[in-house]
């Protein structure tokens, strides 16, 4: 069975790694012992796959939070792995504490900042991520806002399907994203993929990163880099915001940055709402310190229904949609699976996240 959902899963390519784990995985096992894995929410309509929870199911005892918490003297020596679906469980010293045989946290999407790794590598437990599967996904993500902001199709669409819509208008206009310049922020996996996205959209790229990329991935997208995030904001038409949510980067764009962006420049953020000080932004959208905002991310998320930022014109925000594909999330289930399974087998975790 555990085969079988295998091949029915899309992602062709990692069949073999997946078979392979599998295969290895058995010969560790004990007749009849079962690891257990906590999981906090199974069921398709949370966007746990049903394939994949039968392939969890082949091999271990999934155990959600609420049976755990009602039974924790006796599951709490059993469990091995922590299934992580979208931040739950939440992962607390008392959870590990409760868990002396942990042996490792499967996360998914790419983003490790909801977990202390400090701490959990300090219980000898290793995390994994699933960067892969979300990058191209994410990047897709970050020029679908640019261009839905640079050429107003939300506004566009409200006007097409407006009861008082009588003619279209003429004189209603948007911006093209070919010739603009793109300075991106963080030029990891997701950002290079915006960089190679923009790169056909024939856009100019500037980019800043804590390191600096090597020449033929620089040449490969013209990318130019600019040491001071201050050459960055003043050059670009369009700025996109790709890093990981850091003590470094929390609150980089703030009153100060946005001031020194064009008048004219829009902010995408596809990286974390905290990245960016709101309530600056909030200002700088009203002022017209920048014309506009594409957001996928906000700090907390959903916004509350009074927050500023949903009742501005020039303001498009999408709820966290960068990973939000059939195939990633596929992708996303198996690479956890694949972790889970090395990781309470002792063979080396794929796309472990290291401290
Ligand atoms: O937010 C999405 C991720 O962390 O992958």
């Amino acid at each position: 069975m555990g085969f079988m959902a295998l091949q029915k899963c899309p992602i062709a390519n990692c069949h073999l790694l997946g078979w392979q784990l599998e295969a290895s995985f058995h010969e560790t096992m004990e007749e009849n012992e079962h690891p257990y894995t906590l999981i906090n929410v199974i069921g398709g309509t949370n966007g746990v796959y049903e394939d994949h929870v039968e392939f969890l199911e082949k091999h271990f005892k999934l155990i959600t939070m609420k049976e755990f918490t009602e039974n924790k003297q006796d599951l709490s020596h059993k469990i091995k792995a922590i299934f992580m679906w979208f931040h739950k469980p939440v992962v607390d010293r008392d959870l590990l504490q409760s868990l002396p045989n942990l042996k490792v946290i499967a996360n998914c999407g790419v983003g490790v900042d909801h977990l202390d790794l400090k701490l959990i590598s300090s219980f000898g437990v290793k995390v994994a991520n699933t960067p892969f599967a979300v990058s191209n996904p994410t990047a897709d993500l970050g020029m679908a806002l640019m261009l839905a902001s640079a050429r107003r199709i939300v506004e566009g669409h409200q006007i097409a399907v407006s009861p008082d819509t009588k003619c279209f208008m003429a004189d209603w206009l948007g911006e093209e994203i070919n010739g603009a310049t793109l300075g991106i922020i963080g030029m990891g996996t997701i950002g290079y993929k915006v960089a190679q996205r923009a790169r056909a959209f024939e856009m100019n790229i500037l980019y800043h990163n804590r390191n600096r990329r090597n020449e033929a991935d620089e040449q490969a997208v013209g990318a130019v880099y600019c040491p001071k995030l201050e050459d960055l904001l003043q050059g670009s038409d369009f700025v996109i915001l790709s890093v990981n949510l850091s003590p470094q980067t929390q609150k980089l764009i703030g009153r100060k940055e946005l001031e020194l962006m064009k008048p004219t420049a829009t902010l995408i953020n596809i990286s974390r709402g905290q990245v960016v000080d709101q309530d600056a932004l909030v200002n700088a959208l009203k002022n017209g310190v920048i014309k506009a905002a594409a957001l996928d991310v906000t700090y907390p998320e959903p916004l509350p229904r009074d927050h500023a930022l949903l009742h501005l014109k020039n303001v498009i925000i999408t709820p966290h949609l960068g990973s939000a594909t059939s195939k990633a999330r596929h992708l996303m289930m198996r690479n956890m699976v694949e972790s889970i399974l090395a990781g309470v087998s002792g063979l080396p975790v794929p796309n472990e996240v290291h401290v």
